[in-house]
């Protein structure tokens, strides 16, 4: 009976969304089966999106150095062959975009699985921003070329 009449709300106590529904009056913290509403998002966050990516750069990036690598020197095109290596990784389901951007992004957000938590337009270089909003949630991107290097991208809000 969930999917009629459930909306979610945002608990300001506890930062997180819960689902009402308004035929039943009942509050449930977990989001119900069946629940086809919107996604919930957080106040103050309309407009914007949520992303975690995988960052690998090359000797041409703006800044060739990580916290993986002291100097970097790949090539654009090792870099774009990594990254390739990677998606095919995530799309046969051998593993995830968290996992391997723990280990292998060089973008300090590796340290979160590589989430960049939301953002709204003119955050990003423009690249990635429109890379980002142009994907549906929980699809994943090609790669995605800025001047930190090469991107997956994967759009989870
Ligand atoms: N959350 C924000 N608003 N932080 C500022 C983003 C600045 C923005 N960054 C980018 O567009 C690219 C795409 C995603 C990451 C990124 C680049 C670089 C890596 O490349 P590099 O700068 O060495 O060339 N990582 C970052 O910036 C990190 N602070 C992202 C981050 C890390 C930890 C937690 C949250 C976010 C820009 N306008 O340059």
């Amino acid at each position: 009976i969930h999917n009629q009449k459930t909306t979610w709300k945002w608990s300001k106590s506890r930062n997180r969304p819960y689902y009402f529904n308004a035929k039943t009056n009942e509050s449930v913290w977990d989001k119900p089966e069946g629940f086809n509403g919107p996604a919930a998002k957080p106040p103050g966050s309309e407009g914007k999106v949520r992303a975690s990516h995988l960052l690998v750069k090359h000797s041409g990036s703006r800044r060739p150095s990580s916290w993986r690598e002291d100097k970097i020197t790949r090539s654009v095109d090792e870099a774009t062959a990594i990254i390739k290596g990677y998606r095919e990784q995530i799309v046969s389901g051998e593993t995830d975009l968290a996992s391997l951007a723990k280990v292998y992004s060089d973008c300090s957000s590796a340290r979160d699985g590589g989430d960049l938590n939301f953002f709204g337009r003119g955050q990003m270089q423009k690249s990635f921003e429109d890379a980002t909003y142009a994907l549906e949630v929980g699809q994943l991107s090609e790669p995605i070329y800025s001047d930190s290097g090469v991107h997956l991208i994967l759009r989870t809000a």
